[in-house]
């Protein structure tokens, strides 16, 4: 590492060392810039690292809300605003019981470059909070929601920081939180993305993450020739994002043979078809049920309870799809010895540190998920655009300037690491090409 970025995560280990998740992210990014902060003095000078791995601002706040019994429940709110150097804070809220400071701040982190990847004018921010949806009713879901917005109002617009869906939020969650939000303030703003078709949502906005790994994903296999045409693909994740990459990659050819929740997981010898991905897509979307009873019902499926897919069948192409850390070393090592070639994340941080080297150091197509979950977030840049000209394109429109934004990661990502002399690096590609953008205009805007 270059003894520059080395000082600032030395600091940043004995100021926030607590914070585990976001330590690792820093380090992941300040890791593959050495060559470029080597080659440009100016970022030391302008002390750009130590601004970057500070939050402009983190909004803690308290969300009390009225259970089905009657009863007075509360929860931490939180809303990260990482960076706005090149647009607006923008970044998706988390509802999961694990959620903290450490875990959304890497997720700010993250945001910050993958949204400068996009080439889309967003800086980077994350939200969320504790609070765990699974067996709360709609209600309750709307009353948290209604309260959680009650105070995230005043620090968002459409100009300042614009939210969206993560783990745990997804349209249900959004038309509660926008609803909300559109009462207290009078006012029709383009404050949230990923909201419902009538109320200026965006066609494809659901479809993009998921879809975007997978053109990012093609992409890296048609630079060896390949394409996903009879790979075998392993998929972890059973929600948004994991829905639409069996669909995308299974349109294209390709036999997926896994999906997982956070109970466990699938193996489908015979592949997830159409008919198979809507009973998964009933049961996660409408239902609200566990991905074992996809085993009860598809003769052939096995369900392996608290395990992930990687270590339970052989793939060409892995793309986790779930949460972060959820593929490890032994993950790794399995996946490699089972003749997997590429590894794309669909997932913020999915991979481990030392996995990800393993991959490196074994030749495997690597993708972190700032490059390759970015389709997510570059189609909520074109529903503020939408918005901001109160019109709609087609599902057609948006499903190629999507493919076209993923096509210019991939190659932004590949030029970057080729400049720098590790052309298929694409963690180093990545990092360095979203870093320079937010460097360079913090310093044209001065301190
Ligand atoms: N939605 C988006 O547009 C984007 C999402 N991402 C990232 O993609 C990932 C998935 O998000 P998304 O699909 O939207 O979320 P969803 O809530 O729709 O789905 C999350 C899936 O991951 C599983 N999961 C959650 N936590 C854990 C855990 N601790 N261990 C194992 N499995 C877990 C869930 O299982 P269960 O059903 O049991 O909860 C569920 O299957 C996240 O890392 C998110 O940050 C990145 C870019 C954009
Ligand atoms: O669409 C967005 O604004 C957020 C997407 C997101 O949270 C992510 O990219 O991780």
């Amino acid at each position: 590492m270059n003894s520059y970025a080395q000082r600032v995560l030395e600091n940043l280990q004995q100021t926030n060392g607590n914070e585990k998740e976001f330590i690792q992210s820093v380090t992941e990014v300040l890791a593959s810039l050495g060559k470029l902060l080597d080659a440009q003095p100016k970022y030391e000078k302008n002390k750009i690292l130590e601004r970057m791995v500070v939050p402009e601002r983190a909004i803690v706040f308290q969300i009390p809300w009225v259970d089905d019994k009657g009863e007075i429940q509360v929860n931490t709110g939180y809303r990260v605003q990482f960076n706005s150097a090149i647009g607006p804070y923008k970044g998706g809220m988390r509802f999961h019981p694990s959620v903290n400071l450490s875990i959304l701040k890497f997720l700010g982190f993250e945001q910050v470059f993958k949204n400068s990847l996009t080439t889309l004018p967003m800086g980077g921010g994350k939200g969320g909070s504790d609070f765990n949806p699974k067996g709360k009713s709609d209600r309750e879901v709307m009353s948290f929601c209604q309260s959680l917005m009650r105070e995230l109002y005043r620090h968002i617009g459409p100009s300042t920081d614009v939210p969206a869906g993560d783990i745990g939020v997804g349209a249900r969650e959004i038309g509660y939180l926008f609803g909300q939000y559109k009462r207290i303030v009078n006012s029709y703003d383009s404050v949230l993305t990923g909201k419902g078709l009538n109320w200026g949502g965006s066609l494809i906005r659901p479809e993009a993450t998921g879809y975007g790994a997978v053109y990012f994903a093609a992409e890296m296999l048609k630079t060896r020739g390949m394409s996903f045409e009879g790979r075998k693909v392993l998929i972890s994740g059973s929600g948004n994002v994991a829905q639409y990459a069996v669909k995308k990659a299974t349109e294209l050819g390709a036999k997926v043979l896994s999906v997982s929740d956070s109970n466990g997981s699938i193996i489908d010898p015979d592949g997830i078809d159409a008919e198979k991905l809507a009973f998964i897509q009933d049961l996660k979307n409408v239902k609200r049920g566990r991905i074992k009873e996809y085993a009860a019902k598809f003769t052939g499926a096995k369900y392996y309870e608290g395990q992930r897919p990687w270590q339970l069948a052989k793939c060409d192409v892995a793309m986790p799809c779930a949460t972060q850390n959820e593929l490890d070393l032994d993950d790794a090592k399995a996946l490699v010895a089972g003749g997997c070639f590429c590894v794309c994340e669909g997932a913020n941080m999915p991979t481990t540190l030392d996995a990800t080297t393993y991959f490196l150091g074994n030749k495997v197509m690597f993708s972190p998920g700032k490059a390759s979950n970015a389709g997510g977030v570059a189609t909520s840049g074109l529903e503020m655009s939408q918005n901001a000209m109160r019109l709609s394109w087609s599902a057609k429109e948006v499903d190629e300037k999507l493919h076209g934004i993923m096509i210019n990661i991939h190659n932004a990502a590949r030029n970057a690491a080729a400049e720098f002399g590790e052309p298929d690096n694409y963690v180093m590609g990545a990092n360095i090409a979203g870093f320079r953008k937010v460097a360079d205009a913090m310093i044209d805007l001065g301190i």
